[in-house]
Formats: C-alpha cells, structure tokens, sequence
C-alpha cells in the first residue's frame, strides 16, 4: 500500500535559472524548512512532470543547515546542490553563478563579491556590473578552488570506443578524454559512459574534448546523476586543467596564469588557472522564471 506525506501544503516559490544552459531548479529555503527527498528532487528536475532542470540548487542560510553551520561566518548563504536523479553532489560550479545571480536578483546582495557556501567549502564569486544600456547582465567569476589530478591512468568507453583519460578533481569526480571529433561519443550520451569503478566509486563526470585552437578547446559532457548536459563548470574547469598539462603548461611552474576558452553546447566557458593553483571560472547566469510549485509535486510516496 502506498503511503503519501508531504509537510508543504501550499504552494511553494521557486525560480528557474542557468549558466550556459546548465539549468537549475531554484528553490529558496532560508530556514532549512523542507524536506526534499531525492525522488521529488528528481520530479521537480523532471522535464516532462516536473519544472525540470539538470539539477535543484535549494537556497538556505548557511547558520541553519548542519552541513553549512560552521561556514556561516564567512558565507551567509548556502547551496544545497542536488543533481536531476536527487544525488548530492559536492560541487557545481555552473550552479554556484546561477546561486549569486539569485541572490542579487532576489535583493540579498549587490553586483561586487560574495562567499557562497557548498558541499565543497566556501566559493567566492564577483559579480561584474551590467554595462549600462546592454539590458544583458555581467559575467560572474567563481574562484573553483585547486584542481587535484592523480596519476592513476583511467580509460572511458562509450559506443564500442575507448579513450585514456585524465583524472581530474575539483572537488567533485571527472575524467577527461581528448577525442578527435565530439561526436565519436555517439549522436547523444544517453548512457553513462564505462569508467573504471575501482577509480571512481562513487561515479564520475565524463568530458570529451576537441581543440578549437590556441588555449581554445571545445567539449561535451556526460554529468553524474544528470546525463549529458549543455554544460558543466566543474567539467570545464578540469578540461582547462587537462588541457594545460597536455600542452605542457603548469602555472605553479611558470610562474604565470594560463587561459583556456572553453566552448560547450550551451555556451562559453573562460578558465584561468594562477601559480598559486587557484582556478577562476568565468561566464553568463541568468534567471528565467518564477513561480509557485503545487504542493502535490513535493509529496513523498513510499510503499
Ligand atoms: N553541472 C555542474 C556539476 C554538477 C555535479 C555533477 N553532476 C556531479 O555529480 O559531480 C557544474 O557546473 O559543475
């Protein structure tokens, strides 16, 4: 027999946003007042009974979550990031400009800097001004953190073809394969790519990348717990990473940034690596729709 609850009896606010296509379902929650089990987090992302969304970034005040409670001194908001199938995942760099643009368009900040909290520590994003008259908003910068690649060789397999990749963390999994035409991953990654499970336990992003020209690659991505998405910023920050190291370029080494321009289906992605390891991420988020989720989409069925 099933059983239905649900603590949400009226309708409740949401609003849909996305960073070069990375589409999020947001759902604001200062006080860390909703349950959201991951089967509604997977019906609200659903594109067809749902709002959907690649994933849901609930927004809750970081002294009011327990995973977010000792970040609160620095970062008054938290991202409670869920990928489309209801996984947590640690990081989402996509998300994290989608985040600071809903806290300036929700009136919480102003364009300039602000500390997010995640999964992943604390992310400081800047915020550029819009230039006046362009009716089109600033970029936002996220700084992502050190990428962390271990030696260990890493082979994906998709459609009876198989490339090395490069592992590659940025406080989530990924694995990079340089591929010579994007579209040898097949007409659509419907499947997750194989990826070796002894290396990656709990799953991994996938990005297949081609190069486009100096410091210019293009890619596609596979995302844990989304499926193929129109863009990732975890994804193109380790492919800036990967393609550094392939080109031979380490600014650690150097002593001088390095920039990659990072094209994906969605949009354009600008990563800067510095020799201090820090990686800048750089790109468009924008809010697209608000509106009231009827409360039967957040009851929980169990049988
Ligand atoms: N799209 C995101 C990454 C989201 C998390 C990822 N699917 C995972 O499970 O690690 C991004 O923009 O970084």
């Amino acid at each position: 027999m099933e059983h239905v609850s649900t603590s949400q009896t009226s309708p409740l606010p949401f609003l849909k946003g996305h960073g070069t296509e990375n589409d999020f379902v947001i759902v604001p929650d200062p006080d860390n007042a909703l349950e959201l089990p991951a089967s509604t987090v997977a019906r609200l992302c659903d594109r067809r009974a749902g709002i959907g969304g690649d994933g849901l970034l609930r927004v809750v005040r970081s002294a009011a979550h327990p995973e977010a409670e000792h970040m609160a001194g620095e970062a008054e908001w938290f991202m409670d990031y869920r990928n489309a199938d209801g996984s947590v995942a640690e990081m989402c760099g996509n998300g994290v400009r989608v985040f600071a643009r809903y806290l300036q368009h929700a009136g919480h900040i102003d364009a300039g800097d602000v500390s997010v909290a995640t999964r992943g520590g604390i992310k400081k994003a800047h915020l550029a001004k819009a230039v006046p008259g362009s009716g089109v908003a600033g970029d936002i910068t996220v700084s992502m953190g050190r990428a962390v690649l271990p030696e260990d060789g890493v082979t994906v397999s998709v459609g009876g073809r198989s490339w090395p990749a490069r592992n590659v963390n940025m406080g989530n999994p990924h694995a990079v394969a340089f591929v010579e035409e994007l579209d040898h991953a097949g007409d659509l990654l419907t499947v997750p790519p194989f990826t070796p499970a002894s290396v990656y336990p709990d799953g991994v992003n996938v990005e297949f990348v081609v190069d486009r020209g100096e410091h210019h690659v293009a890619m596609r991505v596979h995302e844990r717990g989304s499926g193929e998405t129109r863009s990732c910023g975890t994804g193109a920050c380790a492919v800036a990473v990967a393609a550094a190291r392939r080109d031979g370029l380490d600014p650690a080494v150097t002593g001088a940034p390095v920039t990659y321009t990072v094209d994906l289906p969605g949009g354009r992605l600008r990563i800067t690596e510095r020799p201090d390891g820090e990686i800048e991420m750089t790109g468009p988020a924008v809010i697209v729709a608000e509106g009231m989720i009827d409360p039967v989409l957040l009851e929980t069925v169990t049988a």
